[in-house]
């Protein structure tokens, strides 16, 4: 991060005064004391505990400042709103780094068209890309103030949990190419109608600057909302954009399009990718990548593992899966927007919940806590598993009815995610819905490959 602490303080409006502190350059910014080395700026935010808690062990682990809403005896910048600030510095150092932003939302294949474009777009620029689920009000800042110094292309995943959250990202972003991948299903998200998941996420204009361009699906559910002034590249069917030929085989895909006259294969089936890579073909034209260097890219593509996703169990059951970043925040946001879903007709509502790791002495606290966020009116049965997910078990059991609560202790890991599985196999109907969250190092991903 190319930024001095007298330039962070001034950018965000500092409302102490820090010129006796040292004009250092600061390294990173972290909201996860975790993740504090030496020279970074600590991040206090409201999360599942509030950030202030731990500036102690941000200093213990090197941070140099850092912000705060109140006034602390440790080095630091004074402000209303750290997550406010948050965002101010983010767009700023957008400014500054004067580097090209792409916007990429949608319901489904945001994440996999973002890997495209990013692939293309490494071939001829300095490219970073949003990771992880880090597409949010805190995660987008974090990747702008994260992406190297020598960024040319940034390309942005944009998410939306309630209407008004792209409409922050986009005028935050300001993007040159705005992206809208497809408007999904609508039972599996706040909006009700597919019509309003489609007004929130055209939002992603908002910031467009002058000049932009924005390509949208041909589906007609987004025409209400369609800004009148920037230029619109529509992708479907006989539309501006559009696959010509289209050979499927197992694990690839050949295709033409209609603004390239190389034929295009992808490594993956899917003819949903296709349509992705087209997309992502179409920002590489736009921004000047041959037509040999996008088809390399194509054909050498690498996805990551998308973090949070609904995905189909074998039996028609959704599962709603964030087995990476386990933190008390993210547990908690994930079980609120679990929970604000409306059963299946007939249908149970299952969370199954493991170990966040390395919580330190706080940890059963921290696991106990979690209490708060669960609901016995909108769940029917909750997992536990693990070691350090002991305390919240036995919490559940006391707010819970006994047999909706099923503690999985994880002695001998093999044995208690084979019985875990069973019983899920057992339990879970067509009409379910099913939440799977813990640390990466919980495997719960063996629960998916079970499931699906
Ligand atoms: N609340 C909380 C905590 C964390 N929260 C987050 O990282 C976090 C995570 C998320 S998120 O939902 O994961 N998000 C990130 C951005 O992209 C989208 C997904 C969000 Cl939105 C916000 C926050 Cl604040 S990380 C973390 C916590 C609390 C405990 N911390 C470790 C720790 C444990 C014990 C001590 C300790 N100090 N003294 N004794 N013990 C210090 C730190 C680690």
């Amino acid at each position: 991060m190319n930024l001095t602490l007298h330039e962070l303080a001034r950018v965000v409006s500092a409302k102490n005064d820090v010129s006796a502190y040292p004009n250092l350059v600061l390294k990173n910014i972290e909201f996860d004391s975790r993740l504090i080395q030496d020279g970074d700026i600590f991040l206090p935010l409201k999360g599942a505990r509030d950030g202030h808690e731990f500036i102690p062990t941000a200093f213990d682990k090197g941070a140099v400042v850092t912000l705060s809403e109140k006034k602390i005896a440790f080095p630091h910048i004074l402000v209303t709103n750290t997550e406010q600030a948050f965002q101010v510095l983010a767009a700023y150092y957008l400014e500054k780094t004067k580097v090209d932003v792409i916007a990429i939302t949608g319901s489904n294949g945001k994440t996999t068209t973002k890997d495209m474009a990013a692939q293309i777009l490494e071939t001829t620029y300095k490219t970073y890309k949003t990771q992880g689920n880090y597409n949010n009000q805190i995660g987008l800042p974090y990747t702008v103030l994260h992406m190297p110094e020598d960024t040319q292309k940034l390309v942005l995943e944009m998410g939306q949990d309630h209407m008004g959250d792209i409409h922050l990202l986009s005028t935050l972003a300001k993007p040159k190419l705005a992206v809208i991948t497809l408007i999904g299903e609508s039972h599996l998200e706040f909006f009700g109608t597919r019509d309003k998941i489609a007004e929130g996420k055209l939002q992603i204009v908002d910031g467009l600057v002058p000049g932009g361009e924005l390509i949208a699906p041909a589906d007609k559910i987004i025409n209400a909302y369609l800004p009148e002034n920037q230029k619109i590249t529509r992708f479907g069917a006989d539309s501006d954009i559009h696959i010509v030929d289209l050979y499927e085989y197992k694990d690839a895909l050949r295709f033409t399009v209609n603004f390239l006259d190389e034929q295009l294969m992808i490594p993956i089936p899917g003819k949903f990718n296709a349509t992705n890579a087209m997309v992502a073909a179409y920002i590489g034209m736009l921004e000047g990548v041959s037509s040999e260097n996008i088809k390399r890219a194509l054909a050498d593509l690498v996805l990551t593992k998308n973090r949070v996703e609904w995905l189909k169990a074998s039996n028609g059951a959704d599962i709603l899966s964030d087995v990476y970043n386990a933190n008390p925040t993210a547990m908690r946001l994930i079980l609120e927007t679990f929970q604000t879903i409306d059963r299946n007709p007939d249908g149970k509502k299952i969370a199954v919940l493991a170990d966040m790791k390395e919580l330190g002495e706080q940890s059963p606290q921290l696991h106990r806590q979690m209490i708060t966020a669960l609901d016995p009116q909108k769940l029917d049965l909750l997992y536990l598993y693990g070691e350090e997910i002991e305390p919240l078990a036995a919490a559940a059991m006391t707010v819970f009815e006994p047999d909706a609560v099923k503690y999985f202790r994880k002695d001998n890991e093999k044995d208690a995610l084979d019985a875990l599985l069973k019983d899920l196999l057992n339990t879970l109907a067509p009409q379910d819905q099913l939440l799977l969250k813990g640390s990466n190092s919980m495997k719960l991903s063996t629960l998916i490959e079970g499931l699906c």
